[in-house]
Formats: C-alpha cells, structure tokens, sequence
C-alpha cells in the first residue's frame, strides 16, 4: 500500500467541486446563444432566487424570495456562503437532517419536503412535491439551459455505455469540439477531469453542459446510468439522440427485477424524462431493443443497428481475430468494409452503436469512417499489457456475468494455451449476479483467482459466500483475498501461449474498502509484477 484516502472522499469531492464549478461571471457574459422563452429571458437579468421556480412548483415558503443565490448544493457538506441548500430524502439518510449544518456553512436558502416548525429567520425555506425532481428544474433554470444550446447524446444500456460513448465523440470530433460525461472522465471542452460518477447529479450535469457550452461545444455525449434516470439526474435534459446498447442483469440489488431496471431504461426513449429524443438508436439484436423499439413514441425517429437482417445499420461477413475485427458495414444508401482494433464480438455491435449515431445526426459514413483508424481504445477495456512477458495479458471492466462471458468466450477462441482469470465481485452492488460471474468464469476459463474486487462496505467473507453458491468445478478457482497477491500467482503460473485477464476493475486507480480508498491500479500492477519477476530470473 503505497498510502490512503480517507472514505470521506475528499479527493473525489474535490474533484466534483472542481469539475461542476458555477460559470464565472465572465463566462457567462461569453455565452454565445439568443434566449428564446421569456422564461430564459429572465436569466439576462440578475436573477433572484424565485425566477428558477416555475408557476405551482412553490408549495409553501418562509422568507425572502427576492434574494440572490451563489450557487445550488445537495451535500451540507459542500455548502459555501450565499447557496441554496437542497435538502434531499435518500436511502440512508434525509437530507433535513443537514439543514443545521447547511446553514451553519452560509446557506441562505433552503428547498425541503416539509417545512421547518422554528427556521432561522434569515434563511429562507421553500417547501416542493419532490425535492430531487425540483433540484434538476432549478439546475437547468442557473446554469441557462445548456442542453437547449448543444445536441446531447445520452447512452444507455447494461454494458458498452463508456465504450460507445467514446466511440461517438471520436467520430464526430473531427467537425466540431464534443464534450463528454462517462464513467472514466469527464471532457469540458477547456479541460477534461477525473469522473466520479458515470451519470452525476443534476446539478453537476448542467453545470458541466454549461462549462461544455462556454467553451465552444455544440455536441455533448453522455453515459445515462439507470441510477440517473431512477434518481432524476436527467429530468428535463432534451437530448437530440438516446441510444440502446443491451440489457442483462446488473443492478437488481436497486431495480429488484429484470423489468423493472428495463422499465427504467425505456424512460429515457419514451418521455419519462422529460421530453422523448428527436432520434432512437435501438440495438435489434437484444431482445430487449425489439421490445423497446416498440414503445417509441410518434414524433421519434428510430434507427436500428445490429447483425440482426432487419437492422438499419448492419455488420455483415463478421471476422474476428486477436489483432482486429472486420465486418462489411451497410446502411440505407450504402454500404463499405470497416476494419478496428477493438476485439470481441461486442464491440461490433458497439461500432454499429457509434455509427448508426453519427448517420442518425446526419453524418456520412464514407466522410467519418477513416476516422476509426485513429481511435485509441478506451482505457480498460481489453487493453493489453505488453511488458516483455511471454504470454498475453488484458486487463478489462467485465464485472457482469454477460460481460465476463463475451470477454472469456472471445479470448478463448483466439488462445492456443489456458486462459487464467482474475476477478472478483464489488461489495454494495448486486449480489444476484456474484454466482453468475462464477458460472460464466468456470464455463470458458481453465484457471480462475476469485479476488477482492471493491468490498465496499461489505466483507469479503459474504462476498465470498455469495460467489460461492455458483461453484460447480472447486479445482478451478483459487481464492485469494489481497488481489495484488491474486494477480502475482496468476503471473507465476502463466506459460507461453496462455492469456490471463484480469477483469472487474478496467481503468479504475483506486480500490475502495469500508472505511479507505487504497491507490489501486490493475495495469499498474500487471507491469510491476512482471519486472519484479523478470529481475528474479
Ligand atoms: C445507491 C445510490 O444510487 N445512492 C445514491 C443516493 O444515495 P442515498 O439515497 O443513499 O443518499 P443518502 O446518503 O441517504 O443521503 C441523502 C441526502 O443527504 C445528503 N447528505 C448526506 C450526508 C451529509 O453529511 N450531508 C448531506 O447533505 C446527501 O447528499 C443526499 O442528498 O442519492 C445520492 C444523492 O442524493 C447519490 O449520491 C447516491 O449515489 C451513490 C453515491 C452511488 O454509489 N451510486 C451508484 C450506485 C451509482 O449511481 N452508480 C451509477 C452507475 C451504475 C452503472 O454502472 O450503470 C452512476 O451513474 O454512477
Ligand atoms: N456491447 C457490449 N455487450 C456486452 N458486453 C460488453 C459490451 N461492451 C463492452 N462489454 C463488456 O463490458 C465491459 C464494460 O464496458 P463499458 O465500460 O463500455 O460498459 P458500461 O456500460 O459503460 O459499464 P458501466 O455501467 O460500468 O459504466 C467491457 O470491459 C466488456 O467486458
Ligand atoms: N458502474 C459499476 C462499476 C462496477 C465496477 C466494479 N469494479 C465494482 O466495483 O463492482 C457499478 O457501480 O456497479
Ligand atoms: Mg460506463
């Protein structure tokens, strides 16, 4: 262990501190766009507090309504003089119970379910329906509607959010500047900053969007988590495209079942955030796309995309190998031969994901396609690890039993030797999928180290527990708890011609416990082992 954070994420706070900034003054006089509402109209003016509610969205109020706010927080903990507090009702705990704090730190304002019975006469209360829906309204209202201002791409699907994500912005930046917001950073057209959540809170997106905006960005890409969608993170967002990748399991320890993590999903194509897309990128080879397709609404386009014969953009005569993936792309009125240094029967359809978006908003595919050429890959995923050793090394972000499939049943068919895994299984997230990922580990690997993955708030021994109930082949895993020892036994047994992935955490540096955050990179590791092995021989 080389040192630690403290679990109170101050490292991360301060990185959404930084990342969701107000504009300054100074750039909000650059913004470049013409109000078109007299509701945006507003905004031209020194706004006060009462002009970021809409007519009926006050219950009740105590206090000032006319005064000025510097800036909106859902975190007492966050709050600087001048906010407005949004005290929110949560899993664990109730935002009103922060009110005292939030105040004590200079909140003038605060937006409550219920009003207090004694409030400090000079803050101001106001009482909502929904505090969280409420907070993502006043969101869009201070920081001006960035969303009106860009096209905004939202991804959504089990696995591929990041994957096609990147894919998207890269072949739509060679005509103009595209932010982005994903599970490994965020890009706010100036400057690009470490992410701490695939989809952030509301407030924290549209201040981004406006950050994307003041700094010349008309398209914005982002990753919608079903946790965003259930949590309202993107209530109210107009996005130009919604795109499907796949549903499979993950996540049921929050949606319970199956339908109700799809029905989630479907809110982001049908309205249920707001308004529908202009356009639906729907993936026809899920079952789950077919069922979508079907609930969108008039007034939506839909672009279909998959191997599937009915698909709009289509891969045909597939052929996959280790170095590259090749396909004959077909779309209405064309067709050409893509070639890409992405793997894997899946990241075709992540291609197709990324294409039949950049045909959707109008993009010829002849013109961007060469493009591909020049994407990089995205960090953690099946990126390899070449550091002298004679056997291949992936490290990649498979932490589903789907994803660690696919994965293993692509690297199975390209190794002539064994194929070695390490993975294990985060504490506080699912706990359905853990002997599946054990399943899916047994049927395609000849060797596995069941390891920590990011225990969270749970012990390893229950995490343990619940990957064991899947194991059927007891010779084949080797459980190890300290997951660099899991990764130098791996290592150490690897011979020519075998491959060992090393799955779960992708492009993650840290690895987070109950009480401490510990500097944890898998790659990192990969390549210290080997030189220290390499010394030793
Ligand atoms: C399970 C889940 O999604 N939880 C979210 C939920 O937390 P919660 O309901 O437990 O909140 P809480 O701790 O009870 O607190 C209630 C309120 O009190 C406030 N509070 C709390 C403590 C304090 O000292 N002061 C204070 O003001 C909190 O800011 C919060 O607004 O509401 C919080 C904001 O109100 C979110 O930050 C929190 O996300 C947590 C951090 C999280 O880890 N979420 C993950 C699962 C997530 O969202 N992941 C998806 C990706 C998933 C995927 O792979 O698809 C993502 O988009 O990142
Ligand atoms: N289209 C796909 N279908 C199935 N599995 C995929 C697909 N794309 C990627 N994967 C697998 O899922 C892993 C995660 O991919 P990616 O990061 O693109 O997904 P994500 O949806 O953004 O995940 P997260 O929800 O954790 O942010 C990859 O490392 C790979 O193993
Ligand atoms: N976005 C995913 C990431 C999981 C990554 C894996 N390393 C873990 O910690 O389980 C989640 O929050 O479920
Ligand atoms: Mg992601």
């Amino acid at each position: 262990m080389i040192g630690y954070l403290t679990h109170d994420h101050s490292l991360i706070n301060a990185f959404r501190a930084f990342a969701a900034a107000p504009a300054s003054a100074a750039s909000r006089g650059r913004a470049r766009r013409k109000p078109v509402t007299a509701e945006e109209r507003i905004f031209k003016m020194a706004p006060k507090l009462s002009d970021y509610f809409g007519a009926g969205e006050i219950i009740a109020s105590k206090g000032a309504l006319d005064r000025p706010i510097s800036g909106i927080v859902m975190d007492s903990r966050r709050v600087v003089p001048g906010n407005l507090f949004f005290a929110l009702p949560g899993l664990r705990t109730d935002g009103s119970s922060f009110i005292d704090e939030a105040v004590t730190r200079g909140a003038v304002a605060v937006v409550t379910a219920k009003l207090p019975v004694h409030a400090p006469a000079k803050v101001t209360f106001i009482q909502v329906a929904d505090p969280r829906a409420q907070l993502a309204r006043v969101a869009q209202r201070y920081y001006r509607f960035p969303d009106r201002d860009m096209s905004v791409v939202g991804v959504t699907g089990t696995n591929g959010k990041t994957t096609v994500s990147h894919l998207v912005k890269h072949l739509l930046n060679g005509d103009q500047r595209v932010g982005l917001i994903g599970t490994i950073n965020y890009d706010l057209g100036a400057r690009t900053v470490p992410s701490f959540k695939t989809t952030p809170e509301s407030v924290d997106i549209y201040g981004m969007l406006a950050q994307m905006r003041d700094a010349g960005c008309r398209q914005a890409v982002m990753e919608v988590s079903s946790h965003g969608i259930d949590q309202q993170r993107v209530l109210g967002l107009g996005f130009n495209v919604a795109v499907f990748t796949n549903l499979t399991r993950d996540h049921l320890d929050y949606h319970k079942t199956l339908d109700s993590y799809f029905e989630v999903k479907t809110r982001l194509f049908t309205g249920g955030t707001g308004a529908a897309p202009k356009l639906a990128v729907i993936n026809l080879d899920d079952p789950h796309g077919e069922k979508l397709a079907a609930l969108i609404p008039e007034g939506s386009r839909t672009v279909t995309f998959g191997e599937n014969p009915r698909a709009q953009i289509r891969a045909e005569d597939v052929s996959l190998n280790f170095k590259n993936t090749t396909f004959r792309l077909v779309w209405p009125g064309g067709a050409m031969q893509v070639e890409s240094p992405l793997i894997g029967r899946y990241n075709v359809s992540n291609l197709l994901a990324a294409i039949a978006t950049a045909w959707a908003l109008g993009r010829d595919p002849v013109v961007f396609m060469p493009r591909l050429k020049t994407f990089p890959g995205v960090a953690g995923r099946m990126e390899r690890i070449e550091a002298g050793q004679p056997f291949n090394v992936l490290v990649d972000y498979a932490h589903t039993d789907d994803a660690l499939r696919n994965a293993l049943g692509m690297l199975r068919a390209i190794t002539p030797g064994r194929l070695l895994v390490v993975f294990g299984c985060g504490g506080n997230r699912d706990r359905s999928k853990r002997p599946l990922m054990v399943r899916a580990v047994q049927e395609q690997a000849d060797f596995a180290f069941a390891t920590a993955d990011n225990p969270r708030g749970e012990s390893l021994a229950q995490i343990f527990a619940d990957m064991k109930a899947g194991v059927t082949a007891p010779d084949k895993i080797t459980w190890i708890e300290d997951r660099r020892r899991a990764i130098g036994h791996a290592l150490d047994i690897a011979q020519p011609g075998d491959c060992l992935l090393v799955a779960g955490k992708g492009h993650e540096s840290y690895q987070e416990f109950a009480d401490t955050v510990i500097p944890f990179d898998d790659r990192q590791i990969v390549r210290e082992l080997i030189a220290v092995k390499t010394l030793k021989n």
